[in-house]
């Protein structure tokens, strides 16, 4: 996967949002962990998150973990999560 330390894309509810990593959280089986500064370039808005991103050919398996994350949304355990693409 080509690395990149600045990137745009549009997250869930189609604001385009645009993230800087910050730095190496860590890696696990599908892809890698930053610590990023994402900002929405609407609002003008800043929030730092742990952002997980992956080669394209490997998606399948992180939208896979998404779609198991988001059934526990109403846990207190899970701050937010959200994809951005
Ligand atoms: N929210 C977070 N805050 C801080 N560090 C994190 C966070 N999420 C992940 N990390 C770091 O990134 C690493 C990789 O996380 P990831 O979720 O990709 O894999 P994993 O669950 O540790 O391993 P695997 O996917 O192989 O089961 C973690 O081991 C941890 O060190």
């Amino acid at each position: 996967m080509t690395d990149v330390s600045m990137v745009s894309g549009l997250d869930s509810d189609g604001i385009v949002v645009e993230w800087t990593k910050v730095k190496n959280l860590g890696s696990g089986s599908y892809g890698q962990v930053h610590l990023a500064k994402l900002s929405n370039l609407i609002s003008g808005d800043h929030l730092l998150a742990a952002v997980k991103s992956c080669a394209y050919s490997r998606s399948a398996s992180i939208q896979k973990e998404l779609h198991i994350l988001r059934q526990f949304e109403d846990s207190n355990r899970i701050v937010e999560c959200s994809v951005m693409w």
